[in-house]
């Protein structure tokens, strides 16, 4: 198992990147990126495939043509944690 985040680290990651909102009746979190076309929305799914791959930890994901809808939670936890936090950071890095 893996431990969720507290109040506080919660509200910490929330503050850090405030495009990431809270899934409405699961403790997930969501965020909806949106590139020029789909060739610059699969770069950005293949960087954040190869993050995912070598932290073993995998987001969610919905692909329609530029547009990529990426929910993280983490199984292992039943709800957030410390993994879904540092792969935000990932993602926000492929999306740059
Ligand atoms: C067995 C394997 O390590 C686990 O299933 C990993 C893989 N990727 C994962 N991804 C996510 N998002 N949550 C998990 O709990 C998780 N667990």
């Amino acid at each position: 198992m893996v431990r969720k985040l507290s109040e506080e680290e919660r509200e910490t990651f929330l503050s850090r990147y405030p495009e990431w909102k809270m899934v409405e009746g699961r403790d997930a979190v969501s965020r909806t990126f949106k590139f020029s076309d789909f060739n610059e929305a699969w770069g950005f799914m293949s960087r954040v495939a190869l993050a995912a791959e070598k932290a073993d930890h995998h987001p969610e994901w919905f692909n329609v043509y530029n547009k990529v809808e990426v929910t993280l939670t983490t199984h292992d936890a039943d709800g957030l944690s410390e993994r879904d936090v540092a792969l935000a950071g990932n993602i926000e890095e492929a999306a740059k």
